[in-house]
């Protein structure tokens, strides 16, 4: 497999712009659930710089815009950022509101997070950072349906970068805007049909799109990837995963399928991110949908085995270095 590009010099800007929520995360050292612990983890954890640390580990450039509070965690999570080669210089730090927080409870609601979160310094983003100049030049920009239920101010901003394009207005060269469909039930409060509505039309408006078979179903009564991929047209080039299954791409009309590989799971939290840090390298590498495909099986792999949301992708690395 083709090594992932390289560092431009003479470019100024990162290669993808990832933006989104990240919380410090405190999770259970072992399977016990959370009421019967007495210490916890603190660790990493947010969807779109979980993408932004797998494609840093893989040899990009990648930037992660948000904000955090002016308080421990916020550092924490900057510091950690920062030391896996993420570019965190136009995070903002808010003097008023508290960075989100949320914790792990493992056994049956592993998937299930509790969130502490609502009023958080990212929860107060919103359409204003669409101005940002970081925005203007990556190749990439990221994004997730997570933002749209943090906040109105923050579904504002998506729908300025997703749907309204602001940050490039009449520019000729514009990046690609990936968007993970990431349905988050309880950032949502029960509403499913606002959920539907809004990550549909955002999915609809972004230029590649990431979603799960599972959470297509959950979303729009839509279980199979061809009917998912027509659901979400026109978007240009759809991902959808179906766990162990496999995943697969549908790009100017044709689809792509990729197996997955067998893995032995610790924990699936950011296994969906570390995929779309793959699939992205591939992009950016400009390598063909089945080599693009397998090269998120393989990052997923590695987050899979990982009780962190941020894997160590240095296996994978290895492996495509074959
Ligand atoms: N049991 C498994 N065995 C092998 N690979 C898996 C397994 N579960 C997930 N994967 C890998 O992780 C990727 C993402 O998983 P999934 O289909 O569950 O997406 P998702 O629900 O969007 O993820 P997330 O919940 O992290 O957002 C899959 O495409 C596959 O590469
Ligand atoms: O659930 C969220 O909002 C997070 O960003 C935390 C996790 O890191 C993320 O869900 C993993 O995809």
């Amino acid at each position: 497999m083709p090594h992932p590009t390289a560092v431009s010099p003479e470019h100024p800007s990162a290669d993808v712009v990832c933006l989104g929520e990240t919380m410090a995360v405190l999770s259970p050292p072992d399977d016990r659930p959370l009421a019967d612990q007495a210490a916890l983890r603190l660790s990493v954890g947010g969807a779109e710089s979980n993408v932004a640390c797998g494609l840093a580990a893989l040899g990009h450039r990648a930037a992660w815009l948000s904000r955090v509070g002016d308080d421990a965690f916020g550092r924490r999570i900057r510091a950690e950022l920062a030391a896996r080669g993420v570019e965190v210089g136009a995070v903002a730090v808010d003097p008023t509101q508290p960075t989100g927080v949320y914790f792990k409870d493992p056994g049956p609601d592993a998937t299930r997070p509790l969130y502490y979160r609502s009023g958080s310094a990212a929860a107060h983003m919103g359409p204003e950072l669409a101005g940002a100049p970081e925005l203007r030049e990556p190749r990439i920009v990221h994004v997730s349906g997570i933002t749209a239920a943090l906040s109105g101010s923050c579904a504002r901003l998506l729908e300025e970068i997703v749907v309204r394009r602001t940050p490039w207005g009449a520019a000729r060269r514009r990046p690609l805007v990936s968007f993970d469909v990431n349905h988050r039930p309880a950032l949502w409060n029960g509403r499913t049909a606002d959920a539907a509505a809004a990550l549909r039309d955002l999915a609809r408006a972004a230029d590649l799109v990431f979603v799960g078979r599972d959470e297509a179903e959950a979303l729009w009564g839509t279980a199979h990837p061809d009917d998912i991929a027509s659901l979400l047209a026109p978007a240009p080039l759809v991902v959808v995963k179906d766990a162990e299954h496999g995943a697969t791409s549908y790009a100017a009309g044709e689809a792509t399928f990729a197996p997955a590989p067998a893995v032995e799971v610790v924990e699936p939290v950011g296994a969906g991110d570390a995929f779309a840090a793959g699939y992205l390298s591939g992009v950016l590498a400009d390598l063909d949908e089945p080599s693009r495909l397998r090269l998120g099986h393989l990052t997923a792999a590695t987050a899979l085995r990982s009780r962190d949301d941020i894997p160590d992708l240095s296996e994978a690395l290895a492996l495509t270095r074959r």
